[in-house]
């Protein structure tokens, strides 16, 4: 599938805005007009320079942010949540009235957005496994986005991974399961890592025990019409040795830890929000 897009501007490609990037070069999507980022040091915008991409950086270029996103159909803001406000109030001069603005900060809503440009602006909460194409992206419409925005907004991020489009009401929470999520995942590769080591597995064989046990029973479910409780009760032989371990885990409750984690990640959220 070829995908086609009109110019791009991300400014602050970092992390996120960087795993994007990765996205829009790839050799199955044309981007009409440019692609152009920037960066606060000359350091991380050579690390984003490359054929096809205009890479700037505030302390050479101190117009940097005003150079990128004129002409540009689609702003991506990939800024920190707190530099958002002041990073739109320096672009509003130099936007283009039909510009796209998506931010893909956590908690900052589209209205604060829309208070500060004239523009149709939409909200995304991507994640990282974005770098290997394999992201699960929420996008959300501010109030002045039509379903002609929101496809553009989609097709960016499609380019990525998958897309769920959500009511902005949804999206903090959206942000706790996939946004955050790849931390809890990695934290619980991290964990149970540990486990083998100390059961004489080396660091190297540990990873490979864990890592290859999560990639396999992904793959099993993709593969199969089961639901994760009817594959988890596959392996739970009854009477058997997994049942023993499952009944530990279960005692620990692990919803009642996700809720908690999620919640606390909920209310950072409302907080990044009030600024
Ligand atoms: N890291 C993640 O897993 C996710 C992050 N996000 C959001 O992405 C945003 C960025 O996060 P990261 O990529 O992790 O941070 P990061 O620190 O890697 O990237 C931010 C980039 O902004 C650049 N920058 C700073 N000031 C600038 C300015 N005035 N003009 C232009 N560029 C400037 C910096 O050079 C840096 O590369 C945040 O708002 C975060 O909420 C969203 C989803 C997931
Ligand atoms: O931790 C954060 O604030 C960002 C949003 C979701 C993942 N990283």
């Amino acid at each position: 599938m070829t995908t086609s897009l009109p110019s791009i501007a991300i400014v602050g490609a970092g992390s996120m805005g960087g795993a994007i990037l990765q996205g829009l070069l790839d050799p199955s999507v044309t981007v009409t007009g440019g692609i152009r980022v920037t960066n606060r040091t000359a350091a991380k915008a050579a690390a984003v320079r490359s054929e096809g991409v205009e890479s700037f950086a505030l302390e050479n270029t101190p117009d940097a942010n005003a150079r990128a996103v004129k002409g540009a159909k689609v702003v991506m803001l990939g800024v920190k949540p707190h530099m958002i406000p002041d990073t739109l109030a320096e672009l509003a001069p130099f936007l283009e009235a039909d510009a796209i603005v998506v931010s893909v900060a956590a908690g900052v809503t589209t209205a604060r957005m829309e208070a500060i440009v004239d523009n149709v602006v939409l909200r995304a909460m991507p994640n990282t496994p974005a770098i290997v194409g394999k992201a699960v992206t929420g996008l959300s419409a501010g109030s002045r986005a039509t379903d002609e925005d929101l496809a553009i907004g989609r097709a960016v991020f499609e380019t990525v991974g998958t897309v769920v489009e959500t009511p902005e009401s949804q999206i903090d929470a959206l942000s706790t399961i996939s946004g955050s999520g790849p931390a809890y995942v990695f934290l619980i590769l991290e964990e149970f890592s540990r486990t083998a080591v100390d059961m004489g597995f080396t660091p190297e064989q540990a990873l490979t025990l864990v890592a290859g046990t999560f990639e396999g029973s992904l793959a099993l479910l993709a593969a199969s019409d089961s639901s994760p409780e009817e594959l988890r009760k596959k392996v739970t032989s009854p009477k058997g040795t997994t049942e023993r371990a499952v009944e530990q885990l279960q005692a620990a409750d692990l919803k009642s830890i996700f809720d908690k984690a999620t919640a606390a990640a909920l209310v950072r959220a409302k907080e990044l929000a009030a600024g």
